[in-house]
């Protein structure tokens, strides 16, 4: 449903577009809803006119740029004016480059009394507010030289930080953040969500993200394609697998976690008590036989079997309804032995760690498998180190797409790429610094596929449940925070 015009929300969709879809469609959707860009233009300057208001803003800073994302700091500045709002505009480009809309913006704000500034003089007096109105959805590259100076002056002053639709640096399409990006508090987003702000380092750099739909979400919606979700708390724990009350765990699924070489138990250890938490019925793990005994330990629900050779593996493999392979497997020719057996398993499997690594090295799709790469893992994968791994988006379509696998990027706002539909996880902190944390990460995903969810569904709900355990357990601060802390937060998550 579309909110009123001037209005702002901290409600936001679960949908998001790249930046260029909503260039593209803004001005028919505008069309189509009885209105004009120039009227948009005005809308989003009254909407943030009314977040500053609802601020109790009383000194102002407003930067702005060549383009409509300076327009709409323009209309902003006016109002700022007429309400005696102590404002400054230092203009980052000559206003004389001004177009259209923008150009008759920066007229109407000279007179009303308005005068833009140069960066120097505004440089040395101190603001409660500043605002970038520099680029908006139209930028792309690299910040100018002395746009990174203006913003590195302010960056870390106390003032709040607004940006006027996505913070200048941040390109709205790939979610490439380029050096000396604004760091905004606050974002003011119009029209629509663009993708590029919600993933990777671009969170950060939005703050608190708002959306002003400027009264044209609905006839915006009608023409505009996506295949970016943002998915909300309520429908992902709408995912959840339900309980029936007759259950037992025969009926809950079966895992094989294959991970732990020689010395190195703890990996597999955090990824099979993670796959108990989530609620798959049983859990069991293939390691080398010299961990059984500490895998086992303070955990007698799980099955642990060391394993020699290969057929014992298999004996297994043909019991199980999921597999894990990768947490603390090594690469040595155990590993190699029980990677390639696990290959060969028809169900869904996740692949983590030495998993992610030996599959680099065959370069061979997987069908049914969810890879779990950080950025290092992802760039062995495509065996590319060049690659630019700032374009997240097109980072994991093209994993999904030669691995035939969902991808699960992870990071601040992980992707969950398969095939062509993507969502973006939304949950905070990820805290994926900590050891142990993938490893949890990838028990939780095998979990829910136990539970029936399909394979798309278990890597966006183990992502969000993961993220937001990860979230409660570092509420008194992330240092010293464990993975395993996690568990019990997952169990409450799982309800
Ligand atoms: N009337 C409209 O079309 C509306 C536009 N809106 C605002 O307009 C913005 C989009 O406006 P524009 O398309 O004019 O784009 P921008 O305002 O982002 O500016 C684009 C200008 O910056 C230049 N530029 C891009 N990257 C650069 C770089 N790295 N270094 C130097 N210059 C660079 C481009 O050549 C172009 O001149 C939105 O983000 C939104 O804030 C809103 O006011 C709603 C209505
Ligand atoms: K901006």
């Amino acid at each position: 449903m579309s909110i009123l015009q001037g209005q702002y929300t901290h409600n936001l969709p679960q949908i998001a577009y790249c930046a260029q879809e909503v260039k593209l469609h803004e001005e028919q959707a505008a069309l189509n809803s009885g209105t004009t860009l120039r009227e948009l233009m005005q809308r989003a300057g009254l909407a943030l006119f009314e977040l500053i208001r609802n601020k109790a803003v009383k000194n102002i800073l407003i930067f702005t740029g060549k383009g409509n994302n300076a327009g709409d700091g323009f209309v902003l500045a006016k109002r700022c004016l007429q309400a005696e709002i102590n404002v400054t505009v230092c203009a980052l480009f000559e206003p004389t480059l001004l177009k259209g809309d923008a150009a008759e913006a920066y007229q109407l704000f000279c007179r009303s009394g308005g005068k833009v500034v140069a960066l120097r003089s505004c440089a040395e007096k101190s603001y409660d507010t500043v605002v970038d109105a520099v680029f908006g959805t139209g930028f792309r590259g690299e910040l100018p030289c002395h746009v990174k100076e203006a913003f590195a002056h302010f960056n870390t002053s106390k003032a709040w930080k607004l940006a006027v639709d996505i913070p200048s640096g941040i390109n709205g399409t790939t979610a490439e953040v380029a050096e000396g990006t604004f760091h905004a508090d606050t974002t003011l987003t119009f029209i629509a969500l663009k993708q590029g702000m919600l993933t990777g380092g671009a969170p950060s750099y939005s703050g608190e993200v708002l959306l002003a739909d400027l009264g044209i979400a609905d006839a915006f919606g009608d023409l505009s394609h996506t295949n970016c979700c943002y998915p909300g708390g309520k429908y992902l724990r709408s995912l959840r697998p339900h309980r029936a009350p007759d259950s037992y765990k025969n009926k809950c699924g079966h895992v094989l976690l294959i991970g732990g070489g020689k010395g190195m138990a703890g990996a597999i250890r955090l990824a099979a008590e993670a796959c108990l938490r989530t609620g798959a019925g049983l859990v069991s793990v293939a390691t080398h036989p010299e961990n059984q005994q500490a895998v086992l330990q303070g955990r007698y629900e799980l099955m642990v079997h060391g394993i020699s050779v290969v057929a014992e593996l298999e004996a297994l493999l043909a019991k199980v309804d999921v597999v894990v392979i990768g947490p603390g497997l090594g690469q040595d020719a155990w590993a190699r032995k029980l990677f390639n057996a696990a290959k060969k398993f028809e169900g869904p499997v996740v692949c983590d760690a030495d998993g992610i690594n030996l599959l680099a090295q065959s370069h061979l799709p997987w069908l049914r498998a969810i890879l779990t790469p950080h950025l290092g893992e992802a760039k062995r994968l495509l065996d590319d180190s060049s690659i630019d791994t700032a374009k997240r988006f097109e980072l994991a379509e093209m994993l999904s797409k030669q691995y035939a696998a969902c991808i699960v990027l992870k990071g601040p706002g992980s992707l969950i790429v398969d095939g062509k539909r993507t969502n973006i996880n939304r949950s905070g902190s990820e805290a994926m610094a900590s050891a142990g944390m993938g490893d949890v990460l990838s028990g939780i995903i095998a979990g829910l596929l136990a539970q029936g969810l399909n394979r798309f569904e278990a890597a966006t709900l183990g992502v969000y449940i993961h993220g937001l355990a990860a979230e409660q357990a570092a509420r008194d601060g992330q240092l010293g925070l464990l993975a395993s802390d996690l568990f019990v937060h997952i169990r409450g998550i799982m309800g």
